[in-house]
């Protein structure tokens, strides 16, 4: 975010938003992730002679107190979520607001159709993306020249105590959080490797045991690659020969889901259209988000999930359908679980995704699909390399057991429990609920 004061002089700065941070809980890795890389910018601006300006508060209060320095204008990159939009509309009533459009490839209101209404179907939605796509939407911002406006506490953190500015030290322990020692890749680094990553995204991104995929999500959230220089290296790619299209497919999906969010902002909670009674099961959702399921692959993404803040966008698939359409619990329970523990947590992707998922969602799979994770995993993680990856407990079983069902419920595993529900069983009862739920 860059605020000026006058022609040529800026003040970039960032804040560590009370109000979201406040809820969540100190050893959150995205903290420690942002925070990491908050420091790498300010190093980066100095090398341009500017430098970053910190702030821990509540929003409205930093643009309230920069306003009553003269600062007049803000510049900053807008996103969709219910939250952004509500706290950007409250920032534009303190101050000048000029909104960037670089979170995505395209504006919301950039993709609709001939009546102007949002397109909810995403193949039509991605053939109009392609038409209107130009040279534009990869265009990259200029070096300008801009003084650095005279702030005096660079050095700090900056936080509101009775409304007066007071500083505190440059650490990630006085906004309330733990560092951690994970050391992150350079995002520069994964758009490298894309080009050798790109000959068989499309055939291998759904095994689970394969690097396949370019791992920029994280960075896609937080800003720390602009989705104009993926977009630029897709371009170069392309002109060398690859087939990018799998990838940027990809991405506008991305796009499309963030549209939908904003057209349609009561998804947010709620369903599009219903299919099943969805109800709370304490004992079931305990034993999910705990990896004691007793069926391998979801125990397996679950716990990718818990360690490391990340899973595998097929095992999500899989898991999500497993929570919504064998627990039948409801998809927004499964959707705060993953906002809570992933890292590249994206309101608009992880909600329409879970809406997808449980088959409530604009569009969203048909309600009849119900994946079977045994077959899945034995498709996907053929030999079992990802479930034992993740489930140590099982390095010494057969993969033809682990993708057994039969085997797991006859058989007492060391250490591991048995499924706590039968495909079949589960299968049939969502559909005789669903359809009673669509006859009435
Ligand atoms: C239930 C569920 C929840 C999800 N929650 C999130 C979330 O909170 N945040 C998030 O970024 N993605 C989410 N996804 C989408 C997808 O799983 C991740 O984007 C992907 O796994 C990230 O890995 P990658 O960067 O290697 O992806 P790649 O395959 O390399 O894809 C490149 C980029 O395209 C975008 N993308 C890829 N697949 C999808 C998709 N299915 N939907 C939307 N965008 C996509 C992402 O920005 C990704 O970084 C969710 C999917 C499901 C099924």
């Amino acid at each position: 975010m860059l605020l000026s004061i006058k022609a040529n002089e800026v003040l970039p700065i960032f804040i560590f938003d009370k109000e979201i941070l406040l809820e969540l809980s100190s050893d959150d890795k995205r903290v420690d992730y942002i925070f990491k890389k908050v420091i790498q910018l300010k190093d980066e601006l100095k090398k341009y002679d500017l430098d970053l300006a910190i702030f821990y508060a509540d929003v409205i209060d930093v643009f309230k107190y920069l306003k009553s320095k003269a600062y007049d204008e803000v510049y900053a990159s807008v996103d969709y979520d219910k939250y952004a939009r509500k706290r950007d509309e409250e920032v534009s009533k303190i101050i000048n607001f000029i909104p960037l459009y670089d979170c995505y490839i395209y504006e919301p209101r950039e993709i609709l159709k001939k009546d102007s209404s949002p397109y909810v179907v995403f193949s039509p939605y991605y053939k109009e993306a392609k038409q209107v796509y130009t040279k534009e939407h990869s265009l990259k911002y200029e070096l300008e020249t801009n003084k650095l406006s005279n702030f005096e506490f660079f050095d700090y953190i900056n936080e509101f105590k009775e409304n007066k500015l007071v500083q505190k030290t440059l650490s990630i322990d006085t906004i309330g959080f733990k560092q951690n020692s994970i050391k992150y890749e350079s995002p520069l680094k994964k758009l490298k490797q894309l080009k050798s990553k790109l000959i068989s995204y499309k055939d291998l991104r759904d095994y689970l045991n394969e690097d396949a995929t370019s791992n920029l999500s994280v960075d896609l959230r937080f800003g720390t690659i602009s989705i104009r220089s993926i977009l630029r290296e897709l371009i170069t790619l392309k002109k060398q020969g690859f087939d990018t299209e799998g990838f940027f497919r990809q991405l506008v999906f991305r796009d499309f889901y963030a549209s939908l969010l904003y057209h349609f902002p009561k998804l947010h909670t709620q369903d599009f259209r219903s299919y099943a009674p969805y109800s709370f099961k304490k004992d079931y959702y305990e034993k999910f988000i705990s990896a004691k399921t007793g069926v391998p692959i979801i125990d397996a993404g679950v716990s990718e999930l818990l360690t490391t803040g990340y899973m595998h966008n097929r095992v999500r698939m899989i898991v999500a359908s497993f929570f919504c359409k064998h627990l039948m619990l409801p998809w927004q329970k499964g959707e705060a679980f993953f906002a809570k523990h992933l890292m590249d947590y994206d309101a608009a992707s992880n909600i329409l995704s879970w809406q997808w998922s449980s088959s409530t969602g604009i569009d969203a799979q048909p309600y009849f699909r119900v994946f079977n994770p045994y077959l899945q995993a034995k498709k996907f993680d053929k030999d079992a390399l990802y479930i034992k990856k993740h489930l140590k407990v099982l390095n010494n079983i057969k993969a033809k057991d682990i993708h057994d069902e039969d085997f797991l419920f006859s058989n007492t595993i060391k250490g591991y429990t048995k499924p706590i529900i039968k495909h079949k069983f589960a299968r049939e009862h969502f559909l005789s609920e669903a359809k009673k739920f669509i006859n009435n």
